[in-house]
């Protein structure tokens, strides 16, 4: 018997991310006998959010809006609807998502909002009301199987050998698990844990995020374009990995400087935000724009991509919240796109090869998915919103969920516009119950986090985009994931 331990590259990962991440804090767990330890994260004081300059309370200012994320979990073997409830009993509930069995669906919602679970037939299995924390209110269960009381747990295993056939009783303990840890994890860090048991830390870098103002600098050789390159230069960049340029291209067209400086300011610590000043230049929106406008624009959709809405739909709640338009723009569309998507991979600190499809260097033949969706431009006329919602899903329920990682915002205008800023409405902080508001700015780019460093999702990554009064708002969203993009599996 050998007594190595192997270490996988995914370790090596984890343990990086330990040594980095300045709010990782070691907790041990029992799940049904077994005992481990995991790096937890673990919200700083809001005292040490200021760097020994706190404000005259030193409080945390609770938020004046009191939405959450609730993830629904369907604990039993039949497949059924979720509804929202509209509070005005003349009004037909509204179909949220089909919830497969043993599967889970998500949203943003509210205290005091009701959800049904019916079968086709809209027979009401059972219904959820939202409480008013999200300690208590984040996860929202139906487990038909659990008897309650005293004669739990034997009663309770009885029900589970009787009625589920041995695969079902596995996805089910899954889930079960998943709660045993969510109790633990929330008692260790006063959070809900709203990703599967056991998830890995993120892959990529996320910027150790301590207190408001602090500062990180990055150098790109992805300078700006101060000049649109003609017409015949602009041809879409090829998908072969093996054309790809080491070096930037078009420099004749790029600012003089060999190296862009790009300067992130902290704006959020708890969700981690940061903003970064001229991201993009003048020239580079004028294409994007130009682009843009030769594009059919549709109607918002809430998902990641048009062609696979469909199969989404059984997986993710589709809401009405967005009455934005938007489109989608392809990376290898032109070589000043594939430039954008280098800058902001220097920026995030994870290898561009990663944004677009690429060979895993382990298997010359498997092609990988990129981490990086296409971007996609969204338009707001005045009126025009998105509520507040967060960008990760609840896609799958494997060991290691794949799900929206960050969110680089580019915002492409700022004359005329009045509002349209983007809100954080559950920063932490020690001054104001308000929501940050960042105001859009020409070149701007904002990047946020959905996931925390422990590889659970971050409820208070939660954030809308405010209505212009005056004006419009054109803005780009890049989504990346961990640990990469969903597929068609
Ligand atoms: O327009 C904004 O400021 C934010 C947009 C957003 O959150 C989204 O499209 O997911
Ligand atoms: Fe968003």
């Amino acid at each position: 018997e050998s007594t190595t331990t192997t270490c996988s590259l995914d370790q090596q990962n984890r343990d990086a991310h330990q040594r980095r991440d300045p709010c990782l804090q070691e907790m041990q767990y029992n799940i049904s006998g077994t005992q481990g330890s995991f790096w937890a994260y673990v919200e700083p004081d809001v005292n040490t959010m200021y760097n020994g300059n706190p404000p005259a309370s030193t409080k945390v200012e609770f938020p004046k809006f009191n939405g959450f994320s609730v993830k629904f979990i369907n604990m039993s073997n039949k497949r059924l609807i979720l509804k929202w409830v509209p509070f005005d009993k003349n009004q037909p509930p509204v179909q949220m998502s089909v919830m497969l069995p043993f599967h889970e669906a998500g949203t943003a919602s509210f205290p005091g909002h009701n959800f049904i679970l019916t079968d086709e037939y809209d027979t009401e299995y059972h219904r959820f009301v939202i409480g008013d924390s999200p300690a208590e209110a984040n996860l929202q269960v139906y487990d038909p199987y659990r008897v309650e009381g005293p004669e739990d747990p034997v009663a309770t295993e009885r029900t589970l050998q009787q009625v589920l056939a041995p695969h079902e009783r596995q996805q089910y303990d899954q889930l079960r698990d998943t709660l045993l840890f969510h109790e633990q994890y929330q008692q260790f860090t006063g959070r809900s844990y709203l990703a599967n048991y056991l998830r890995d830390p993120p892959r990529h870098f996320i910027w150790p995020v301590t207190h408001f103002g602090q500062q990180f600098w990055v150098t790109t050789p992805e300078t700006h374009f101060t000049q649109l390159p003609p017409a015949q230069l602009l041809n879409p960049v090829t998908t072969d990995d093996t054309a790809r340029h080491q070096n930037p291209v078009l420099t004749d067209y790029r600012d003089r400087d060999s190296q862009l400086n790009m300067t992130l300011t902290v704006l959020s610590v708890a969700p981690r935000v940061l903003e970064i000043p001229n991201f993009l230049s003048a020239t580079e929106i004028q294409h994007i724009l130009q682009i843009a406008t030769g594009m059919e624009l549709s109607r918002s959709t809430v998902g990641n991509s048009e062609k696979d809405l469909q199969k989404r739909q059984a997986a993710e709640v589709k809401t009405d919240t967005r009455t934005s338009f938007n489109s989608w723009l392809k990376r290898e569309k032109s070589p000043v796109i594939d430039a954008i998507y280098r800058r902001a991979a220097d920026l995030m600190r994870i290898d561009e090869a990663l944004f677009r499809e690429h060979t895993d260097s382990n298997d010359e033949l498997k092609k990988k998915k990129s981490l990086a969706e296409q971007l996609q431009l969204v338009h707001y006329d005045p009126g025009q919103e998105y509520t507040a919602h967060h960008d990760f899903g609840y896609r799958d329920l494997k060991k290691n969920q794949k799900a929206r990682f960050s969110t680089l915002l580019l915002y492409l205008n700022h004359e005329g516009l009045e509002a349209g800023e983007t809100t954080f409405p559950r920063w932490r902080n020690a001054e104001t119950f308000l929501p940050l508001k960042v105001k859009p700015q020409a070149g701007k780019a904002v990047l946020f986090y959905s996931q925390l460093p422990d590889g659970n999702f971050d409820d208070y990554s939660q954030h809308s985009a405010a209505p212009p009064t005056k004006g419009e708002k054109w803005l780009i969203n890049l989504w990346t994931w961990s640990p990469y993009m969903d597929d068609d599996e």
